[in-house]
């Protein structure tokens, strides 16, 4: 997430990405827009939801819950939005409001699953953060809730809905990469990011590096392997004692099946046995300074290697502010030849924005240009739980609150 880490750092310390290079064009609301909700004054809901919406002509965010009113409002005011609710009711009393049609919730991940119910109940649709839960049976239950609800339930995996990840893909599945033999995706920062009491660090609250970070490479490595793995091969932690049970990173390799696609025995190699895809997926929230004071560039990277060639995606997870898709193959003769390609889309559109229109399309009832359904969340929290098992760490815990059971 190099430059993505690097704008979500900045976003964090106060600086605004609401510029005119970013959303151009500010446009009028419709006389009916999706209004949504926000549960918590959360760092990341600006970046993700409040300046995309600027840019969204049906939608707008009609109000914010936080635990303190003085919070709820401050953060109403900066953001100018309309209704603030605070206090120990506060996220109940958004979701009761009936002027909500729709409900983001940023709220730490061991939160995630009794407020997403909650708001089901209360007839919203949910724009979720990830990881969507904190064990793939939560993710399941909520996910069967929103339909039985009729109900739109996003887990908010935004680089999925950016034309980067998805040219790489397209790229991957041509086959001009041969058979595909490994995948390496990265998401890893530097140590000085987040403090020892950010909600990461804490287990009873679904933290850990695996869990912030790891979901996204794992979501990232079974998009571009286009199926869910076959086991986990190795996976190991980087602890401290200072946090019981939180990894501070963590590496998992992963088996994948062959790639359909790709692994058809050819002319070439009539009858070969298709070959198992190694899946190495690293995350870290604290890279040691190199030589202990050269701070490491954050890592963000996805690349598919194939029989034929390979595929580079640097920066999948902020490819606005900047990326690269290179493509190198050698033929027959042994001549390489790289290529490097460019997938921006839309003028200024961040992968929120894009985040946004399929959410807005999907509640409105049209066919958005990309979506990924609700098993593709629980296998991601599945195979999220098997890595920690693996490590020796085991799953974050359930959620204990009443939940409702209509
Ligand atoms: N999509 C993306 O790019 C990113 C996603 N995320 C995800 O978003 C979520 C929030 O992350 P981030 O914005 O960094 O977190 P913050 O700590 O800034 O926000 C979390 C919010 O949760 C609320 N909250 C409720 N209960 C608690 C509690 N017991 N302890 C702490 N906070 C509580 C707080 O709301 P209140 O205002 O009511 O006090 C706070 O505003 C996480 O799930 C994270 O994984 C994070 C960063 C980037
Ligand atoms: O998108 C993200 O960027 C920063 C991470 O630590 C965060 O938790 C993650 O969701």
């Amino acid at each position: 997430m190099a430059l993505a880490s690097i704008g979500i750092t900045l976003h964090h310390h106060g600086f605004r990405f609401q510029t005119p290079a970013v959303y151009p064009h500010q446009p009028e609301p419709t006389s009916a827009p999706l209004r949504f909700g926000i549960l918590g004054a959360a760092r990341v809901a600006p970046l993700s939801l409040i300046l995309p919406v600027k840019n969204h002509a049906d939608a707008v965010v009609h109000a914010v819950a936080a635990r303190d009113q003085n919070r709820a409002d401050t953060f109403a005011k900066k953001h100018g939005i309309a209704k603030a609710y605070g206090g120990t009711a506060a996220y109940q009393e958004l979701l009761d409001d009936p002027e909500i049609d729709a409900v983001y919730i940023p709220l730490p991940n061991g939160l995630h699953y009794e407020w997403t119910m909650k708001a089901l109940a209360a007839g919203k649709h949910v724009l979720l953060e990830l990881p969507s839960t904190n064990t793939a049976e939560e993710t399941r239950r909520m996910f069967d809730y929103a339909e039985k609800k009729g109900l739109v339930l996003l887990e908010a995996v935004h680089s999925r809905f950016h034309p980067a990840i998805r040219r790489t893909k397209e790229i991957v599945d041509s086959g001009e990469l041969g058979t595909i033999t490994k995948i390496e995706t990265e998401m890893a920062i530097p140590s000085g990011i987040f403090n020892d009491s950010d909600i990461r660090f804490s287990y009873a609250l679904g933290g850990g590096a695996f869990m912030e970070m790891g979901c996204y490479t794992l979501f990232t490595a079974r998009y571009l392997a286009g199926a869910d793995p076959l086991r986990v091969v190795t996976a190991s932690a980087d602890t401290s004692s200072a946090f019981p049970r939180i990894d501070i990173g963590t590496t998992a390799t992963l088996a994948f099946p062959p790639l359909s696609s790709a692994s058809a025995p050819s002319a070439s190699s009539p009858g070969a046995a298709p070959t198992e895809i190694t899946a190495i997926m690293t995350t870290h929230f604290r890279l040691p300074p190199r030589l202990g004071f050269i701070p490491q560039f954050p890592q963000v990277s996805a690349r598919v290697i194939g029989t034929r060639g390979e595929v580079k995606l640097f920066n999948y997870l902020g490819p606005w502010l900047y990326h690269y898709i290179t493509v190198k193959t050698t033929d027959e003769n042994g001549v390489t030849k790289t290529r490097t390609e460019k997938a921006y889309g839309n003028y200024g559109w961040t992968t929120y924005r894009y985040q946004l229109e399929a959410f807005v399309d999907k509640i409105r009832g049209r066919t958005p240009d990309h979506w990924y359904d609700a098993q593709d969340s629980v296998s991601n929290l599945r195979w999220i739980e098997r890595i920690y098992e693996a490590t020796g760490l085991g799953s974050r815990p359930e959620s204990s609150a009443q939940i409702p059971t209509d």
